[in-house]
């Protein structure tokens, strides 16, 4: 993503990292911050909050530098300092923070978490699979101390999916009742940081609903689309997509999904991200309405 500005006094080095008021982290950057380049920090974010959305086909940008500052997410940036004639491009992003969730156990038993979620990942079209969005991931990984199971996904898209799967070798989730996907191994041995576990029954209800971005820019939906949460508005009859982990046959040329896989995939409609892959038909019908899941019925 190229700018007309140089980008390499905004970002000091190959991955920067912003906290929520678009400070660079002492840790990962030498130099200090600059209060001139602020207007052009707050238009990278922007335009990469924008480009994600379009990618993911959601209605507004869930990474805007204003949400930023209202929440205490962390922004992990990737550019390459020399491309654009020495002025840099950004490679893509990687945006986390944490959550009050309340997370399923395989047992169905909820559970009162404050967790580490993944919540908007991108990386420029044109450089997608050349192991950017794995150096992204890695190193977000290390500066937070965290294992790739131990997190949870706002509704992964399918090529976010086939990511964790290849090089993480996620792909058992834990079926949940909110936009959340976490994976097998979530629950054990996690690092201890003042989180709590209370464990729930499953029938009770949760304080307050835990909404990821994925459903709060839903704005276009009819209103009986939003009764149920993913996975279970993506129930309805729809071929299943490729297996997570293998590479998709070449791109179809839909428009904001270039890169994807295309057969069997469909726009989830305005505002939602991608569709991740879906059960057969014959499963779908049948469980439409049903209020869990096992895991065999987990749409991936
Ligand atoms: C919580 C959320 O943020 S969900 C939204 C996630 N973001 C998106 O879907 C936006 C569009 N996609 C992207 O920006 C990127 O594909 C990312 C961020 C998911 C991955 O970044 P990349 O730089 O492509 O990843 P990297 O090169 O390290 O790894 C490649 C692997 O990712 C997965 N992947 C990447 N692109 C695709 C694709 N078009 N179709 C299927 N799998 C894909 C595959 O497992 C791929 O391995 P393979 O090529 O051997 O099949």
């Amino acid at each position: 993503m190229e700018f007309s500005f140089d980008l390499n006094p905004i970002f000091p080095e190959r991955i920067s990292l912003l906290d929520h008021h678009l400070r660079l982290s002492r840790k990962v950057t030498y130099g200090s911050y600059r209060s001139d380049l602020d207007e052009q920090l707050v238009t990278v974010i922007n335009r990469m909050g924008e480009a994600s959305a379009k990618a993911q086909l959601l209605s507004a940008s869930i990474t805007t530098a204003s949400r930023m500052r209202t929440n205490k997410h962390k922004l992990y940036v990737l550019r390459d300092s020399r491309a654009n004639h020495g002025r840099g491009v950004v490679i893509g992003f990687l945006k986390v923070g944490y959550k009050k969730l309340f997370v399923l156990d395989p047992h169905g038993r909820q559970n009162e978490m404050d967790t580490l979620c993944v919540l908007d990942f991108y990386v420029h079209e044109a450089l997608q699979r050349h192991g950017h969005g794995r150096e992204l991931f890695d190193h977000m990984l290390q500066y937070e101390g965290v294992e790739p199971r131990h997190l949870a996904i706002d509704r992964p898209s399918n090529k976010f999916l086939c990511f964790l799967r290849k090089h993480y070798g996620l792909d058992s989730a834990i079926p949940q009742v909110n936009n959340f996907v976490v994976f097998e191994g979530f629950f054990r041995q996690r690092p201890v940081r003042g989180e709590r576990m209370a464990s729930r029954v499953f029938s009770k209800k949760p304080e307050q609903d835990i909404k990821p971005y994925s459903l709060s820019v839903r704005n276009g939906l009819p209103e009986e689309e939003k009764e149920l949460p993913w996975p279970f508005n993506q129930l309805t009859p729809l071929t299943r997509s490729n297996s997570l982990g293998h590479s998709p046959p070449p791109p179809r040329g839909r428009a904001g999904d270039q890169q994807e896989g295309g057969a069997g995939r469909r726009s989830q409609g305005v505002g939602g991200r991608e569709p991740v892959p879906s059960p057969p038909a014959s499963q779908t019908a049948q469980h439409r309405r049903t209020s869990s899941l096992t895991r065999s019925q987990i749409p991936f």
